[in-house]
């Protein structure tokens, strides 16, 4: 078995609304191993995105526990977490969040720039080769509002890339795009995956997307069900 990068041991969030509390993640477990490509599918309002975000570190759940490469994030103090998410985590969104007022380039730049450890020419030349990648080399000059909405998702995943993530978040990063440019960007990702090893989880309601996974799971009443396996 390949190592575990992320395991959620009886993970539980809740919400409370005006009458009552919401148990969305429900002592949920799962392993993802390294350079496995996982989707997760699940009707509107299951609870797909909070389940993304709390692998992401971008929220707390109420109880459970969260490991990356078998290091506890409850036993980490905030500059270590920020550490986690720097290091360990890409993030794709439905929108690409770019920075409208910098190139494609500077855009996928900037991640590694703000962690100010790496030299800046060596941070030009994996920006450009991420690009290359992403087969934008010939866009990389040009601004957010001179790409396409594929494109634009494509530099986004190029920019996710940068920090040589060990695991790549993605919430429903096709659900802006039509059917042809979503096929592409799945095809890109699978690639991503398959070349770089890279490890993905990607939450959608694409049967598409889900279908090029290692594992599909499907969220209901909290919990993970496992629906394939490819091996
Ligand atoms: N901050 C919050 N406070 C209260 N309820 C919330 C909060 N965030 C989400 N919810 C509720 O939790 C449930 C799960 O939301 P979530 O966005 O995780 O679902 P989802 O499966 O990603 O949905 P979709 O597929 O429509 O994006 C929904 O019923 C939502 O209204």
């Amino acid at each position: 078995m390949s190592k575990i990068v992320l395991n959620l041991e009886k993970l539980n969030k809740n919400y409370k609304d005006k009458k009552r509390e919401l148990h969305i993640i429900n002592n949920l477990d799962l392993k993802v191993e390294e350079g496995e490509f996982i989707s997760i599918l699940g009707k509107s309002g299951s609870g797909k995105s909070t389940l993304l975000n709390l692998m992401g570190l971008l929220d707390k759940p109420d109880s459970g526990k969260i490991y990356f490469d078998g290091i506890e994030v409850d036993n980490l103090k905030g500059s270590n977490i920020d550490k986690i998410k720097n290091e360990m985590l890409g993030f794709v969104f439905q929108f690409h969040y770019l920075l409208p007022e910098f190139t494609a380039l500077e855009n996928v730049m900037l991640p590694a720039l703000l962690k100010n450890f790496k030299d800046k020419t060596e941070i030009k030349e994996r920006a450009i080769k991420l690009l290359e990648e992403v087969e934008l080399g010939e866009r990389m000059g040009h601004k957010p509002n001179e790409l396409s909405g594929g494109e634009k998702q494509r530099v986004a995943i190029a920019r996710a890339l940068i920090n040589s993530p060990k695991i790549l978040l993605a919430d429903e990063p096709t659900g802006n795009l039509d059917e042809e440019t979503s096929e592409k960007i799945h095809a890109l990702l699978r690639r991503i995956n398959c070349d770089m090893n890279q490890s993905i989880i990607v939450v959608t309601h694409s049967r598409e997307l889900a279908k090029i996974c290692h594992k599909r799971y499907y969220l209901k009443k909290g919990y993970l069900h496992l629906e394939e396996e490819i091996k």
